[in-house]
């Protein structure tokens, strides 16, 4: 298990690392408080999305998994079996891509019967008029860092959708938001990751921490941003340090936490390292004119 289980590795100046100097500080904390940890939970995006091949915002649009997306949700079923977990209940967003992920996840690891629970707290940030627009295509026009503050920072929304976006009514008369614990007329119409948090929060607070308490391991299907989000509130990351997390897609990150539910060390993505940071370099390209080779 030790050569899987990978303990994320900082360098302040590489900004492909995950958490960059916070993960640091959280490690040195963590040495010093000795903490013992009561809860372990996992979160992880979901398996590459269809759309990713185009280099299109595709938020709340119900792409479905590309075949590499599919690869790497099985793939992490397998490094989970591996692992010996047991998963207890499993959490998705209303979005095809979360929901496919949990269950390929859950086939692999031959934990098929394991509960999956669904909503909308969980789904992609929303984001507004940028959904279905070509990365690399507004980086050309609107200049790369105008798109990494639109991706990366903590409170900037992008402009909302409207009833002439094209997208429009195939999101909002999909029958999966008349189900929602809000009206559709309150769903967002554009999202910053501090709001994607102020949705998520009551939902991590309500539902899934007495599971967790409950003594239950958890692991939640999300989205890059529903993703950050999250974890922004269990590590304590700061608006300015989110800027620099940037989610790798299909890879479980396993998060210790003590009874108060503070995390006792940093948290690990498992996999293979190297793959691991190519993975982030390749999402992080997505918003430049010229992608890496
Ligand atoms: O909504 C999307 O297209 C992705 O899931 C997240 O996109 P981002 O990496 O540009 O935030």
């Amino acid at each position: 298990m030790l050569s899987m289980v990978i303990q994320i590795s900082v360098n302040s100046h590489d900004c492909t690392t995950i958490g960059t100097d916070f993960v640091t500080r959280r490690a040195a904390a963590a040495r010093q408080s000795f903490r013992m940890s009561k809860y372990k939970v996992f979160v992880m995006r979901h398996g590459e999305g269809a759309w990713t091949k185009e280099n299109r915002f595709c938020s709340w649009v119900d792409q479905r998994l590309s075949e590499d997306g599919v690869k790497e949700a099985l793939a992490c079923g397998h490094l989970l079996k591996e692992a010996g977990y047991h998963l207890d209940v499993v959490f998705t967003s209303l979005l095809s891509r979360s929901i496919h992920t949990a269950w390929l996840l859950l086939e692999a690891m031959g934990q098929e019967w394991v509960p999956v629970v669904r909503t909308w707290r969980l789904n992609e940030r929303h984001y507004g008029a940028l959904i279905g627009l070509n990365r690399a295509e507004m980086a050309l026009n609107h200049g790369e860092e105008q798109v990494k503050q639109w991706r990366r920072s903590y409170d900037l929304t992008p402009p909302p959708i409207d009833e002439s976006h094209p997208y429009f009514l195939e999101i909002y008369n999909d029958r999966r938001y008349s189900t929602c614990d809000v009206s559709k007329e309150d769903l967002p119409k554009s999202e910053s990751l501090k709001d994607v948090l102020e949705r998520l929060q009551p939902y991590w607070d309500g539902t899934i921490v007495p599971e967790i308490k409950q003594g239950k391991l958890v692991l939640i299907s999300g989205h890059g941003n529903s993703c950050r989000a999250l974890l922004k509130h269990l590590e304590g990351i700061s608006d300015a340090d989110i800027v620099n997390v940037t989610l790798p897609t299909g890879t479980p990150i396993l998060i210790e936490l003590d009874e108060n539910f503070r995390p006792t060390k940093p948290m690990q993505l498992l996999g293979d390292q190297k793959a691991i940071q190519a993975a982030i370099r390749k999402v992080e390209d997505q918003g430049k004119v010229k992608q890496r080779a």
